[in-house]
């Protein structure tokens, strides 16, 4: 896990920081909304449902009580008790038919069951004394469940529905309390059909809810065409049947989920009443339409948000990294300076947010103490070889040979040089003093330390006695000089010749203890004519010149000075 985030820049971090950050929040509101928006919605239109349903069910028990209390009132009057006068009894039935124009047929029956009364005369002789309203209306009065209709279907006018009836009827009693007919009511279903769609809002039709009416063994009475006079078998039918009211969500016989309201008209405690389980549904995706569409729209935009926010968390990532960026690419150039030897370059000033203006003049403090510290440390450095050097010539001063090469030292060539001169005059014969200076040495120093340079002195030294004869004298004047004196020459010619000679064996590579170097020398030879003044300080003196002549004109050679 680790080693995956330490792979990943600061950018993709707070990239995957954002996005995660967004997508976390756009689940747990889409969350919160499928909980609370889809839950209420649902809670709501179950209850708007139930309410339907508790709406159909008064209007269902409103009607019918209002025709059980019709048949009542007319059973008691007396055009109707004593139908001597058959105009008179229908005067009252049309009349009563007109304040209600659902009662499709009102009519009166004698004991034997033939029609004396009826509105618009329809039936009127004819025997209904089979009819179930007839046999249940001798017993008192009663309303019979949803029928079609049997004799009235062809005298009824034409209608888009067919004629379907509730029946409601009672006995005509003499002043004993006997019956001696029958008052019957046909109470046409187009009022519950009516009552039904004055329920149903256009909206609520619009977002596809439906009212079943449902008689006691199943059969739908009113409802969707496709379900009319058919039976159904749902859940919510069964827990009306059983006298409950409420509304829950199931799937009917269709296969699609419906929350449906459920009641059922009539009285429990009433076997005679009528048992009509009243069902309002509704699909549940047209009840949650609104909610689902809101999840929708809110996933939308979180969308959207998310990809504006991750665009800017790029873009702020960025932008933060960028400081870091170039302090980066300044820390990098001062190690490389630094490496080479070189003056680091300033980190510059960033600016940008606060931290990375902080964190650059930090850095640009750092590298300018180190630098100071370097530069003190390279001139303390300096100091000790100069203190060392000093030291090391005030010694070899007091010595008679040179401490690290084991050669004679200024001091002792300063004494033998006299003796020189005097054996030039008294054998005839020029003297040289060759001045050299090692070229490429301190190089050889700063590259592979002090003991190296030491060690190359030392076989420096040797080279050169080797490269004489043994009556020669080769000293070390000072840190890199070195004086050989030839004695017994023809002329200057073999002076200037064994310098080049000598001067070729420098050349040649140096093996030391830890690496094999490469040097040269520069040369200046002087010489000392057996007829020449003996002039000490005029020899060297010329010397010394010769060789720096050499060292301004390239390094590496050999030149011989002027005669004195
Ligand atoms: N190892 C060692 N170094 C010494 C000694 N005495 C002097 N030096 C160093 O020798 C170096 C002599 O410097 P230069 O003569 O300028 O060196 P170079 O590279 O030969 O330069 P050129 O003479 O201009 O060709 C200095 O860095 C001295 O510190 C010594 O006894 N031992």
């Amino acid at each position: 896990m680790n080693s995956f985030f330490g792979k990943l820049r600061l950018s993709s971090l707070m990239t995957l920081a954002v996005c995660a950050t967004v997508a976390l929040t756009v689940a747990l509101q889409l969350t919160l909304v499928s909980h609370f928006a889809v839950r209420q919605s649902s809670e709501e239109a179950e209850l708007r449902l139930q309410q339907l349903s508790w709406q159909m069910r008064d209007s269902l028990n409103r009607v019918i009580e209002q025709a059980i209390g019709d048949a009542k009132l007319l059973t008691q009057l007396p055009q109707v008790r004593h139908a001597q006068n058959p105009e008179e009894a229908r005067t009252v039935l049309e009349s009563l038919q007109r304040t209600f124009p659902d009662y499709a047929w009102i009519g009166i029956a004698d004991i034997d069951g033939a029609v004396t009364a009826s509105t618009g005369r329809m039936l009127e002789g004819a025997n209904v004394g089979k009819r179930p309203w007839f046999l249940a209306g001798i017993q008192g009065v009663h309303a019979t469940d949803y029928h079609p209709a049997v004799l009235l279907e062809k005298i009824l006018p034409k209608t888009p529905d067919p004629w379907r009836f509730v029946d409601v009827s009672g006995p005509i009693l003499d002043r004993s309390g006997k019956p001696v007919g029958v008052l019957g009511m046909h109470l046409s279903w187009e009022w519950a059909r009516r009552h039904a769609r004055t329920l149903l809002t256009p909206a609520l039709r619009e977002y596809g809810a439906e009212i079943l009416v449902i008689r006691d063994d199943g059969t739908v009475m009113l409802g969707p065409q496709s379900l009319v006079e058919r039976k159904v078998n749902t859940t919510s039918l069964r827990l009306a049947q059983k006298g409950m009211t409420g509304s829950l969500r199931e799937v009917w016989p269709d296969g699609r989920a419906y929350l449906t309201g459920y009641s059922q008209t009539g009285d429990m405690l009433d076997p005679s009443s009528l048992r009509w389980t009243v069902l309002v549904r509704q699909t549940e995706d047209r009840a949650l339409e609104s909610a689902v569409d809101l999840k929708q729209r809110m996933l939308g935009w979180s969308a959207l948000l998310g990809m504006v926010l991750a665009v800017a968390a790029v873009l702020l990532a960025r932008r933060l990294t960028r400081p870091m960026a170039v302090l980066r690419e300044a820390i990098e150039r001062v190690t490389a300076a630094t490496d080479a030897g070189k003056e680091p370059p300033p980190i510059p000033q960033i600016d940008g947010f606060l931290e990375a203006q902080i964190l650059s003049s930090t850095m640009r403090d750092l590298v300018r103490s180190e630098t100071a510290h370097r530069e003190a440390l390279i001139a303390l450095n300096e100091r000790l070889e100069a203190t060392v050097a000093e030291r090391t010539a005030e010694l070899q001063a007091l010595l008679l040979r040179d401490v690290l090469t084991g050669l004679p030292n200024r001091r002792a060539l300063l004494e033998a040089l006299p003796e020189t001169m005097s054996r030039a005059r008294r054998v005839g014969r020029p003297s040289a003093l060759l001045f050299l200076d090692m070229d490429g040495f301190k190089a050889v120093n700063d590259n592979h330390g002090h003991e190296e340079g030491d060690e190359l002195l030392r076989q420096f030294g040797q080279r050169l006695v080797q490269g004489v004869r043994k009556t020669d004298m080769v000293a070390r004047l000072a840190g890199d000089e070195f004086v050989v004196v030839l004695e017994m020459l023809t002329d200057a010619a073999h002076a200037e010749d064994t310098a080049r000679k000598l001067l070729a064996r420098m050349k040649e590579a140096f093996v030391l203890r830890t690496a094999t170097v490469t040097v040269g020398a520069s040369i200046g030879v002087a010489l000392h004519g057996a007829e020449d003044a003996p002039d000490l300080d005029a020899w060297l003196a010329r010397a010394d010149h010769a060789m720096y002549a050499v060292k301004r004109t390239g390094k590496n050679g050999v030149a011989l000075a002027a005669s004195a």
